[in-house]
């Protein structure tokens, strides 16, 4: 099973969301951003790495949700979601075709990464 870690980053009371590239796998499809963890690593510890690595992003993590399951017609993911906030650093993306700050309310309107979606109802009962 992939382990992946993923960030809700918050800021001005908005929500980072990327959109991942045409020569990503599920392409173009909008996600939390964030990656695999590495053997040995510490989950907490991979998310900083990813957002730094690819948005030049400085976070410190709030909230550990609850890590999802899905089944991808290829491989099995196990994504763990953080809440974070954004501490520093100013956005570049290094990876991702598209990123955007928007409200909770605005999430529906995109076309989400299967796995995430429970991330997603999730964000919008609790706020
Ligand atoms: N980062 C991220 N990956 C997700 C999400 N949802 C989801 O299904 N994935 C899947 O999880 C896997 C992790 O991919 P990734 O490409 O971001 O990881 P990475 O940066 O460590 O990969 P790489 O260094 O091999 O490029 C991909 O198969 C991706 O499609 C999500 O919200 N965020």
């Amino acid at each position: 099973m992939l382990r992946v870690t993923c960030a809700i980053i918050i800021h001005n009371e908005k929500i980072l969301i990327c959109q991942r590239s045409n020569t990503m796998n599920l392409p173009l499809k909008w996600e939390f951003p964030g990656g695999k963890v590495e053997p040995g690593e510490d989950e907490t510890r991979t998310i900083v790495r990813e957002i730094k690595e690819e948005l030049h992003l400085d976070i410190e993590v709030t909230k550990r949700l609850q890590p999802v399951e899905h089944d991808y017609p290829a491989f099995r993911i196990r994504l763990v979601p953080f809440i974070a906030k954004m501490i520093g650093g100013e956005l570049l993306l290094e990876e991702h075709a598209d990123a955007r700050w928007i409200a909770v309310n605005e999430l529906n309107r995109y076309d989400w990464a299967p796995a995430d979606l429970p991330i997603v109802e999730q964000l919008q009962v609790e706020r």
